[in-house]
């Protein structure tokens, strides 16, 4: 059982969760928008995934697993599988951390700030680099942080 503290924490009554909430359902519909994305660029260039798709599309299309537009956008999409998980669980971690309200709630805002951009500079207009490894590591650099403020909080290791 969780102590009542905690538990306490992990209510939309404690501000810092309250922002945590938000900005996680914001980078989850995010989330969700890229395999829409992802749709819309396959209709656009009528290249499927698998032979049945193609009867769903006015026209037909083709198979195909090389599209450089639609790879982008998948690209684009598994990066934020790799990231976007790992800050929804250390995001979660870190408010049960009690941490303090105005750095845990810029965290949050700034990560989701970055993790769009990333997707923009990836996916919607094409930015040159360094620009799309800065967001990232940006994102990557908060995930870190709150780690380290998770694992100094702890009493007992
Ligand atoms: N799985 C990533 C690991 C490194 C990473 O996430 N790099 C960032 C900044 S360059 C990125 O946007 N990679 C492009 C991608 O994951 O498709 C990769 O293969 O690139």
């Amino acid at each position: 059982m969780l102590e009542n503290s905690t538990m306490g924490l992990l209510m939309i009554s404690n501000p810092v969760f309250e922002c945590y909430a938000f900005y996680s359902c914001i980078l989850i519909l995010k989330m969700i928008m890229m395999s829409f994305l992802t749709v819309l660029q396959r209709f656009r260039k009528k290249i499927f995934i698998s032979p049945e798709d193609t009867a769903i599309s006015k026209g037909g299309g083709e198979v195909k697993y090389d599209d450089p537009d639609i790879e982008r956008v998948r690209r684009a999409h598994l990066n934020d599988l790799e990231n976007i998980p790992i800050f929804l669980i250390t995001g979660l971690l870190l408010v049960a951390s009690n941490p303090p309200e105005m750095i845990a709630n810029n965290l949050f805002r700034i990560y989701t700030f970055v993790r769009i951009m990333h997707t923009i500079a990836y996916a919607v207009i094409i930015l040159p680099q360094p620009t799309r490894a800065i967001f990232f590591i940006a994102g990557v650099v908060i995930n870190i942080i709150m780690i380290i403020y998770v694992i100094l909080s702890m009493h007992n290791i």
